[in-house]
């Protein structure tokens, strides 16, 4: 499970972004054998519509089953994030809150820019349930000021989630520290809250490599193709990640 202790490998989250529950089965088969991947994360909103809420909650049910001791985390991803389609917010919660119910995922994630009340109904649900959850934000256009992405960094914290989640687009270099120094100020304050941040894009990719310096428990990369800008590929990321953690004395 993913946990905030210092000193670890930051976890490798590899994203399954098939358009189709066939080929996902199919894929997720082959990661779970993967041992480059610590987690998986089911992209649902690249067989939305095509599926229903019920078929999505039963393909998590099978991609758990497959998957055994190896965490999932069931994301839908909207277009206002970045993501592959939309939703309304009555079919977001229903997908969110079945999941939960249903045990079918290790982690849900919830977008924090979806809005207080849908984000309380689902956290609130998946207490109930027992689901852990991972409060996610991306912001497409830019990276705000070091203040700024820490006061959201601690509103979300706010709202209680098992994981805190950012993810920011870099226009220039000095954009890929600020998110780096404001994980390492989150970090400081809440040094029990576990976090994930990256810098996207060409120019945020190095965040991904060195994030765990910093405070960031998980890195996303890809097998094939990526969920996002600026992802590694797996066997790439597995190396880098064991270099830095040799120099830094904690492998
Ligand atoms: O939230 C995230 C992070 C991410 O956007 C990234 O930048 O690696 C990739 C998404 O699949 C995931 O849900």
């Amino acid at each position: 499970m993913l946990t905030s202790m210092q000193g670890e490998i930051p976890a490798v989250i590899c994203p399954v972004t098939c358009r189709t529950p066939e080929e996902a089965v199919h894929f997720i088969r082959r990661l779970s054998k993967d041992h480059r991947t610590d987690i998986i994360e089911l992209r649902l909103d690249y067989m939305w519509p095509d599926m229903t809420v019920d078929g999505l909650v039963q393909l998590c049910r099978t991609a758990k089953d497959i998957l055994g001791e190896k965490p999932l985390i069931a994301t839908f991803r909207t277009h206002a994030e970045g993501g592959e389609a939309s939703i309304t917010d009555a079919e977001y919660v229903a997908l969110k809150c079945d999941i939960a119910k249903a045990g079918c995922a290790s982690y849900i994630d919830v977008e924090y820019n979806r809005g207080r009340s849908v984000v309380d109904n689902i956290l609130g649900s998946a207490r109930v349930y027992g689901m852990k959850t991972i409060l996610s934000t991306h912001d497409f256009q830019k990276t705000d000021s070091e203040d700024r992405l820490l006061e959201k960094l601690v509103v979300m914290k706010q709202t209680s989630p098992d994981i805190v989640k950012m993810a920011v687009m870099p226009l220039r270099p000095d954009d890929v520290l600020r998110l780096l120094s404001a994980t390492a100020a989150m970090k400081e304050l809440y040094p029990d809250t576990p976090l994930i941040t990256m810098s996207m894009g060409r120019l945020g990719a190095v965040s991904r490599l060195i994030g765990g310096v910093f405070g960031s428990i998980a890195t996303f990369a890809a097998a094939g193709h990526g969920s996002a800008p600026g992802q590694m590929q797996l066997g790439p990321m597995r190396d880098v990640l064991t270099i830095i953690s040799e120099a830094s004395g904690s492998a």
